[in-house]
């Protein structure tokens, strides 16, 4: 079973990654760090920038591995996912902008691009936690509710809903969001060492039912999370207010002994 973990608040979720990110740093300072955009992870990556200050880590080894990026969207355009990494991630944190590598989208090589990618991450050694946020449809990256869940990275088809879900970051037109992606594959997620999935808001709360209750199926990306051996879901209540189990959840997680981490 993942680990779910039931927080009152954005701050509190944000917190625990960041601990526990900070941790891995600190005993490991060429640490591979899986990245994600979305507004979901902003707030465990502000609480991320404020330890790395506080304990005064040293993150200049650090290396980084976006999930996923448009295709055929110019890297300077302002919503392409290496500028929201760049302006979200590399910045607030004082990482190294060369050792934080985001899928490449243009469609002149995009047809071999992802297996580079998945080639890159191999010889970095394997990412050592990836953080992700869940579509309202379930998915992870940029793979979509079908989404073979032993894929590697590729270029994929963005479905309408994700388009129109994206269109707030383009003038509110989804025309101007691009049909086509290049995301790490389900099969590429899961060799991650540690997955932890956020979801913050009722939207949320039947992809977080389905992906952790539900059947692993394609049709919900996320439920691939039930096959990895450490995987772990840190939802607000109202993201969990469909689970089933809960109640249980709550109680597994009070009892858990403190020097265990997430
Ligand atoms: N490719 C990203 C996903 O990685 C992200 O999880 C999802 C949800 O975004 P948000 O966190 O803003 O709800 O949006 C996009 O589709």
């Amino acid at each position: 079973m993942a680990e779910v973990i039931i927080v009152k608040n954005q701050d509190e979720a944000g917190a625990l990654y960041a601990k526990s990110v900070a941790d891995l740093i600190e005993r490991k300072p060429f640490a591979v760090l899986g990245l994600a955009t979305g507004s979901t992870p902003l707030v465990a990556y502000e609480h991320l920038a404020l330890e790395v200050r506080d304990r005064g880590l040293d993150v200049s080894h650090v290396r980084g591995f976006a999930l996923d990026e448009y295709a055929g969207l110019p890297v300077e355009h302002p919503e392409s996912y290496r500028s929201v990494i760049t302006r979200t991630v590399v910045e607030p944190l004082g990482l190294d902008p060369k050792h934080v590598h985001v899928p490449n989208g243009a469609l002149e090589t995009i047809a071999t691009a992802g297996a580079d990618y998945d080639r890159a991450i191999e010889e970095a050694g394997g990412i050592d936690v990836q953080i992700l946020g869940v579509g309202t449809d379930g998915h992870i990256g940029f793979n979509e509710p079908g989404s073979s869940l032993a894929s590697g990275t590729r270029i994929k088809t963005l479905t309408q809903q994700t388009r129109v879900d994206n269109a707030r970051f383009f003038d509110g037109d989804m025309n101007q969001v691009p049909t086509h992606c290049i995301t790490q594959g389900i099969g590429t997620i899961m060799k991650a060492r540690h997955l932890v999935l956020l979801a913050f808001g009722e939207n949320k709360a039947d992809a977080v039912a389905a992906s952790v209750e539900g059947g692993v199926s394609a049709m919900c990306p996320a439920s691939a999370l039930q096959l990895h051996p450490h995987a772990t879901f840190i939802v607000d209540e109202a993201a969990a207010s469909k689970l089933k189990l809960a109640d249980y959840y709550r109680w597994v997680y009070e009892n858990k002994p403190a020097w265990q981490g997430i």
